[in-house]
């Protein structure tokens, strides 16, 4: 069974970036939350000029035996399918935000029900033709599991060998947000009808029939703890190989930017299995969905944007990314005060 090796973000260098930081021309602390993430990437980093490289957001797409009834889930399970299909010839948001901020997409077919035509854009990476019903038995086998997380973990091996320093973590699943919201539930301890929300559109009643579903589900596996037997038995196989491919990441010392409420809750399991990967990690948005808040609050975490999205995909890793982008250009790029020939001030 793979174990990961990730080391702790060393904070040695705080004081020497904070320093750079407050050289620059500009009040202290005027470039607010820009400030945290150029931190945080030069600490990651270990260097006082991190630079960001072959910056790549990858699109895990699996499907759910549980949303094969179509009762926890708004669209057809046929959706996956088709959406990866549409990501493939490049017509989908995440498609659109990649091309408009240099990211390159990566789309994987970690485990949809349909048999998907050979593409050079696709990666190929099946573990079945999804998952099973947890409702009647565990998602996926203990082998399909380590499968799907060694899988994430080699293919950002990959993406590492080709320079990339910087992933944004997506997913396309029908049904997955029915997995995230038990996978929050069960790690934060919250109540399951405060962590399940509409997902792409159910209603007030919809919701109710998902939480009494997703009640049953956890009460036929008993109350669990561990995070692999978690995701083994509620997760999908595009959020076990968004747990391995973050893990690696951090391996890698990579930054680790989180979309919305699925890449959160593998981020989530990731922490629970290796509590050192939380530094690593910066959280691109507040998703509109409830579970979210309670997943960001649970990790002690503060969202780079609120645009009131949903749609998963990674759309709002990649809406981040410019963000992450031009924290780490201003460290880099800024005349210092002494540079410039600028009077410094502050506080008096
Ligand atoms: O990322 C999010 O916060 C998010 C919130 C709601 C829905 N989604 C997307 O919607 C799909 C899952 O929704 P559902 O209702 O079928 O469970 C899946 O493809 C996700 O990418 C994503
Ligand atoms: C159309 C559609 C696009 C999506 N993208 C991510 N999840 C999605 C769900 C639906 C239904």
């Amino acid at each position: 069974m793979k174990e990961f090796n990730i080391t702790v973000v060393n904070e040695g260098l705080k004081e020497a970036l904070q320093q750079k930081i407050d050289s620059k021309t500009k009040p202290v602390g005027a470039l607010g939350r820009l400030e945290d993430i150029a931190l945080r990437v030069g600490l990651i980093q270990q260097r006082l000029d991190p630079e960001l490289k072959n910056p790549l957001l990858a699109v895990f797409a699996g499907d759910h035996g549980i949303a094969a009834q179509g009762i926890v889930n708004a669209y057809p399970q046929e959706v996956t399918a088709q959406m990866v299909l549409n990501m493939v010839s490049g017509g989908a948001a995440i498609n659109v935000f990649c091309n408009s901020h240099n990211l390159s997409a990566k789309i994987i077919d970690a485990g949809v029900a349909a048999e998907l035509p050979a593409r050079e854009q696709l990666l190929n990476n099946k573990i079945a033709f999804g998952t099973e019903n947890y409702l009647e038995q565990p998602a996926m086998s203990a082998a399909q599991c380590w499968e799907a997380i060694e899988t994430g973990a080699m293919l950002v091996d990959q993406w590492a060998e080709e320079g990339t320093n910087i992933i944004g973590f997506g997913e396309m699943g029908i049904g997955n947000t029915s997995s995230a919201a038990i996978i929050t539930s069960l790690i934060t301890g919250a109540s399951i009808e405060a962590c399940t929300g509409k997902g792409t559109g159910l209603d007030e009643t919809g919701i109710s029939e998902k939480v009494r579903i997703l009640t049953k589900a956890i009460r036929a596996h008993g109350d669990q703890e561990d995070p692999v037997t978690i995701l083994q038995t509620f997760g999908g196989f595009e959020i076990a190989m968004m747990v391995g491919g973050m893990l690696q990441a951090a391996e890698h010392r990579m930054v680790i930017l989180v979309d919305g409420f699925i890449a959160t809750a593998a981020f989530m399991l990731a922490c629970e299995w290796y509590p050192d990967i939380r530094e690593y990690g910066i959280f691109a948005h507040q998703s509109e969905v409830r579970g979210h808040q309670i997943q960001l609050e649970y990790l002690k975490a503060k969202p780079l944007l609120q645009l009131d999205m949903r749609l998963g995909e990674g759309t709002g890793a990649a809406m981040a990314y410019p963000v992450v982008q031009s924290a780490v250009n201003f460290l880099n790029d800024m005349a210092s005060f002494e540079d410039a020939g600028v009077s410094e001030g502050g506080p008096s």
